[in-house]
């Protein structure tokens, strides 16, 4: 009994949903309508919840999805036809076909982000019915191809159908929780809630999308081919028709996009509905018309579908309750383990150059915000880098991590010159960043926040299991580390400003990083926790992480801090050892102002909690 109540509710209602409809042809085996409506609805799942893959959890929409059916159709009945092979024995080969196809299309469109791959889908889903009429020799043009009968007896009808789409649909479901468990799961999704921070933190966006796009296309291509000896005839019009894809997003949407159950519960509704259409309203245009309806009422008063929003009706009734931040616990833990990186390269000695930046400039149209900048930070220090509001700190962080491109000059990293590479190649050298107005994936829960990142390109780091295994034990940890353990299972979205900057740090430690790009990481974060944060960066950095500290609070900076490097206007002013810096005259002029020369170590006005007010004032 406490095992089965271990098992989370929804997986056993589709459990004992799924008894049902096995055993339903047994005790109605002479049905066969409702036996055809019923495996139309699997094989219209089978189509919404891979699709789901690549739209729901990358959002990336797909409006041609239905084009890998007529594949897989056209596939196994070419196959079948030509070599007199039982489709259903074949069948895995559609599916083979859609993700060739898959890959070949993904590898252009998905280099780029955004809306072309919406267009693309559509053209390529019309291009594929003008093949397929064009190419007579292998499809037989508008004639189409007729396959051979079903080879058991009559009497059985529908049976076999119904439990081979039955079979595909648990299949492409069980298929689809995996992929949702695994680190690639997560890179999807934070592909979906913000692709630059994605590439930021090690997701090498195109290939995961490619990867995402290829499994949408697999049990679609299989499913065409049994398909093709269900209806035993293929055409051109049929088999690649735009109304097929209309309905795949429609159910999806319909059941919610993005959950693992929603896009099957909107099949079954789709399915059943579009069949009333049809039989009550007068033929297939009636169905056209309530899936116009259906599409305006769900956009309207279901934005998110019916399983999202019942299951916030459900949690706003029966809330969990969430203790705060373990901030006790956090102050309490002495150590912060670093972990080795899974491909040591040898570490430069303490006090060689990390990274080198040479002569960079970026204009922003008439601003040039960094103007031929030079910059190095040697290994194991602590450096900041500090300066007026707009002089450019967090543009060079942005050229430096690869979320922009430099006009002019060069960056080295690590021995290596850096400025031509993605961002999530230079994560998986070790460069890691935190972000000043914090950027994490809001829908996801913080612990997947922090398995997210991929210290490597591996593909067994990919498919490693995000939910439990060692990935997920290192994320517990480092987020007990920052105090949120028992904050684990939140949505991101959920934290307070602060909490999600320490969600950020435990995020970028996951990526092994030998420097830490930090982006004003004590902003929101409360005083005696940023005790603790200045701690784990003293403990991370005896253990060999480097960090550049981009931050406005003074008194940390000169306490944390060795050395010291001054922007204005795009380029260093100044560089040296905080005693030095705090007593600069130019350093005084551009930005502290006089009255740090004049007051103590804390600067002037100070409350304990950082001088930025006064520091901005006095640039002022
Ligand atoms: N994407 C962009 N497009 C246009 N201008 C930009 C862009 N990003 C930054 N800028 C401009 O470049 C200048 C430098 O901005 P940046 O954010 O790098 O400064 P900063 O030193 O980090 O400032 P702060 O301390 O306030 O965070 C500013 O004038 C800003 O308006």
């Amino acid at each position: 009994m406490t095992r089965l109540k271990a098992i989370p509710r929804a997986h056993l209602i589709a459990g004992l949903c799924l008894v049902a409809l096995l055993v339903y042809p047994v005790i109605n085996p002479w049905q066969p309508y409702p036996q055809a409506v019923m495996l139309l609805a699997f094989l219209l799942a089978v189509q919404a919840s891979s699709w789901n893959i690549i739209s729901g959890y990358a959002g990336y929409i797909s409006l041609g999805h239905s084009m890998f059916l007529g594949l897989g159709s056209y596939t196994v009945g070419i196959v079948a036809a030509r070599w007199g092979v039982n489709p259903l024995w074949i069948a895995p080969l559609g599916g083979v076909t859609a993700v060739v196809v898959a890959v070949l299309i993904g590898s252009v469109v998905l280099r780029t982000r955004g809306h072309a791959f919406v267009i693309i889908t559509i053209a390529m889903l019309l291009a594929a019915q003008i093949l397929a009429v064009n190419f007579k020799s292998f499809t037989k043009g508008s004639d189409g191809i007729t396959l051979d009968l079903p080879f058991w007896d009559r009497d059985f009808q529908n049976i076999p159908f119904y439990y081979a789409f039955l079979i595909l649909m648990v299949l492409t479901v069980l298929f689809s929780a995996w992929i949702r468990r695994t680190k690639l799961g997560t890179g999807l999704v934070a592909i979906r809630e913000d692709e630059g921070k994605a590439a930021s933190i090690g997701v090498d966006t195109t290939r995961f999308k490619i990867v995402g796009y290829a499994a949408s296309s697999f049990f679609i291509g299989v499913a065409g081919g049994v398909y093709a000896y269900y209806l035993t005839f293929i055409n051109p019009v049929g088999s690649f028709a735009i109304l097929g894809s209309v309905t795949i997003v429609l159910a999806a949407l319909v059941g919610g996009r993005g959950t693992l159950y929603g896009p099957v519960i909107g099949a079954f509704i789709v399915q059943v509905v579009s069949e009333a259409a049809t039989v009550y309203g007068g033929g297939g245009n009636a169905r056209v018309l309530v899936f116009g309806l259906a599409l305006m009422v769900v956009v309207l008063f279901l934005p998110k579908g019916i399983l999202p929003t019942v299951q916030a009706w459900w949690r706003a009734r029966h809330p969990e309750k969430v203790e705060y931040t373990d901030q006790a616990g956090a102050l309490s833990r002495t150590r912060v383990a670093v972990r080795e990186r899974t491909e040591p390269s040898p570490a430069p000695a303490q006090g060689e150059v990390l990274l080198d930046v040479r002569g960079v400039s970026k204009r922003f149209g008439g601003l040039t915000a960094v103007d031929n900048a030079d910059l190095t930070v040697r290994q194991g220090t602590i450096t900041a880098l500090i300066g007026p509001n707009g002089s450019g700190k967090t543009t060079l962080f942005n050229l430096i991590s690869g979320g922009m491109q430099a006009d002019s000059g060069e960056i080295w990293f690590d021995g290596r010159r850096i400025d031509g590479l993605r961002p999530w190649t230079r994560g998986h050298l070790g460069l890691g960043r935190t972000f000043q107005v914090t950027r994490l994936f809001k829908e996801m829960t913080v612990q997947e926040n922090v398995v997210a990142p991929l210290p490597d390109s591996r593909w067994r780091t990919m498919l490693s299991d995000a939910v439990h295994g060692h990935e997920a034990a290192r994320a517990r940890e480092l987020l007990d580390t920052v105090g949120l353990g028992r904050f684990a299972d939140q949505p991101a979205g959920a934290l307070s400003y602060g909490q999600q900057k320490l969600v950020e740090l435990a995020q970028v430690l996951m990526l092994e990083p030998k420097l830490i790009l930090l982006d004003e990481p004590a902003g929101g974060v409360n005083p005696s926790l940023l005790g603790r944060l200045t701690e784990v960066i003293r403990e991370l950095n005896r253990s060999g992480v480097t960090f550049l500290v981009v931050e406005h609070n003074i008194p940390l900076v000169l306490d944390l801090c060795d050395p010291v490097v001054v922007f204005s206007h795009g380029a260093p002013i100044a560089e040296g050892p905080p005693s030095r810096i705090r007593t600069d005259p130019v350093v005084l002029d551009a930005y502290l102002g006089d009255d740090w020369a004049d007051h103590g170590e804390d600067g002037p006005g100070d409350n304990g909690h950082g001088t930025t007010a006064a520091a901005r004032e006095a640039v002022q």
